[in-house]
């Protein structure tokens, strides 16, 4: 049998669209999965595709059907099973062969596992996929990390199946070893941003203006066209529109206010702080799905805690828009800023404009806005800080007075709106050249004598501080 040039294992979700894309363009590959029957579905469902596919049972069977040098692509959850795998599979790879591992990875582990690998000879491969089911299927949008060495060797394959931009292939070598789970990982923790935001704009015209979900819809609907246009304002109006067929009620209203999560926002959060970066507004979307859990806790506090009346001046649509455009300014740019970090830290020669191009399409935090802000990280950033690029700073200088009006409104009516509002103080941080952490400096160095640095000379100093009584 004519051999494969790509194998796929895993059928779930993302694997088996993978593998269809792939045959789609004309690849031949190898499929196989831990529960066979998997790959029996996955024949099937290919159709005429199926002359592309080489099925396999085993794992044996699986590597032999492979043309060397191999490349595996696993499509499987990370962590263990991910460790299980290479564990399985590296006694029947050889050197020279590829293994990438596609599923959304903590990019620490991928940095261990390329270590490990290399001295076998192995290239491994962390590649962040995202788009979801119908990405993976028709194209996604890839980031990749791993060898340049590697990357030549799949570049060709990963161009063929990834979204387009224009004629734009979303796909690019964002870095060596974890740069591309660290870059996928940056890429959910705005997903959770923008998503919360999202979600804080429905609650204010919920809960504030009082509108049904379809009214809201509309609204959401009318924004998928303009400065907000998005998949996720997109997917936002759909679900919002549509209606339980049972109750006729919309579907949304029935579900539980309890947000999943499976780890990537939080590990952003983790890693911008390990860099000594603060996603505040990612943060506060992680924040925002915990307390989502509480939910025994937040209807004991709705008993206890008296909610002020909805305040008077609600703010117009316009508004409303504005602060969502100002909100996903900010959470980008806070999610660029841990990029940038990163790549310094770990070495990595990443190209952010780059970044922002593949995700203008086949992800899911395509919009209207990356192209914009891949323009401005191509030009001159100032301070490396990309709200402070000239074409970025003027679009926040129209939209945050909405986004200010807002969050005061939401605030005053007791609405809780903690995205918007950390990037709207991150935003106003910004713009103080004059802060208050020489306050901070002042008590450190009266309890612990930390020393400061003054303005109007140079050098390390103490204060002769007053000291407090506690008695
Ligand atoms: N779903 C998305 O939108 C999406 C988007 C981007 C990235 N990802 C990532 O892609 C990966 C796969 O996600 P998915 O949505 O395709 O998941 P899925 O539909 O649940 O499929 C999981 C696949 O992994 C296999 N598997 C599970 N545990 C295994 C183990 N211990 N050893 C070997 N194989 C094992 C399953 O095989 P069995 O049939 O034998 O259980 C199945 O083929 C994950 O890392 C996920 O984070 C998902
Ligand atoms: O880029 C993508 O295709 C998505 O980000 C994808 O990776 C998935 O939908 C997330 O894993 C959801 O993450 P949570 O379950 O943590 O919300």
């Amino acid at each position: 049998m004519q051999p494969a040039r790509i194998g796929v294992y895993g059928l779930g979700t993302m694997g088996r669209a993978l593998a269809l894309n792939l045959a789609e363009n004309g690849v031949r590959v190898a499929i196989a999965n831990r529960e066979t029957d998997w790959v029996a579905d996955t024949m099937s469902e290919a159709g005429p595709l199926a002359d592309r596919l080489v099925p396999a049972e085993t794992l044996e069977g699986f590597v032999a059907a492979l043309e060397p040098a191999r490349m595996v692509l696993c499509m499987i959850p990370s962590g263990a099973p991910m460790d299980d795998m290479i564990a399985r599979l590296r006694p029947l790879l050889d050197r020279g062969d590829v293994l990438i591992d596609g599923g959304n990875a903590d990019f620490n582990d991928t940095r261990r596992r390329a270590a490990e690998l290399a001295p076998h000879g192995l290239d491994y491969v962390g590649m962040g996929v995202s788009g979801g089911a119908e990405g993976a299927r028709t194209g996604p949008s890839l980031m990749v990390g791993g060898s340049p060495e590697s990357w030549d060797r799949l570049r060709p394959i990963l161009t063929d199946i990834a979204a387009r931009f224009g004629a734009d292939p979303c796909v690019a070598h964002v870095g060596s070893d974890g740069a591309g789970h660290f870059v996928k990982t940056v890429h959910n923790g705005i997903e959770y941003a923008d998503m919360q935001m999202i979600a804080e704009i429905y609650g204010l015209l919920r809960d504030g203006a009082g509108w049904e979900a379809g009214r809201i819809a509309g609204l959401f609907g009318d924004w998928t066209r303009g400065p907000l246009a998005s998949f996720l304002v997109e997917t936002t109006a759909q679900v919002l529109g549509h209606v339980d067929a049972e109750t006729g009620r919309p579907l949304v209203d029935l579900i539980e206010d309890r947000a999943g999560q499976k780890g990537t926002g939080r590990w952003t959060v983790i890693e911008a702080l390990r860099l000594g970066q603060s996603a505040s507004a990612i943060e506060a979307a992680v924040g925002a799905r915990a307390w989502s859990a509480e939910i025994a806790a937040r209807h004991a506090g709705s008993a206890l805690f008296n909610a002020p009346p909805v305040a008077s001046d609600a703010p117009s649509q316009d508004a409303l828009a504005q602060a969502l455009l100002a909100g996903r300014i900010l959470s980008h740019a806070q999610g660029f800023a841990v990029l940038r970090a990163a790549a310094r830290e770990y070495g990595w020669d990443m190209d952010l404009s780059r970044i922002a191009e593949i995700w203008r399409a086949g992800c899911i935090i395509r919009s209207a806005l990356l192209d914009d802000l891949a323009s401005a990280l191509a030009g001159q950033v100032p301070h490396g800080v990309l709200i402070l690029s000239p074409d970025i700073a003027a679009r926040l200088a129209d939209a945050v007075p909405g986004l200010r009006r807002v969050v005061g409104w939401a605030v005053a009516s007791g609405l809780p709106v903690p995205a918007l509002s950390a990037a709207l103080a991150w935003h106003d941080s910004m713009g103080q050249a004059r802060g208050t952490a020489n306050l901070i400096q002042a008590q450190r160095d009266s309890f612990g004598a930390h020393g400061f640095r003054r303005i109007d000379r140079p050098g390390d100093h103490h204060g002769d501080w007053p000291r407090v009584d506690n008695a």
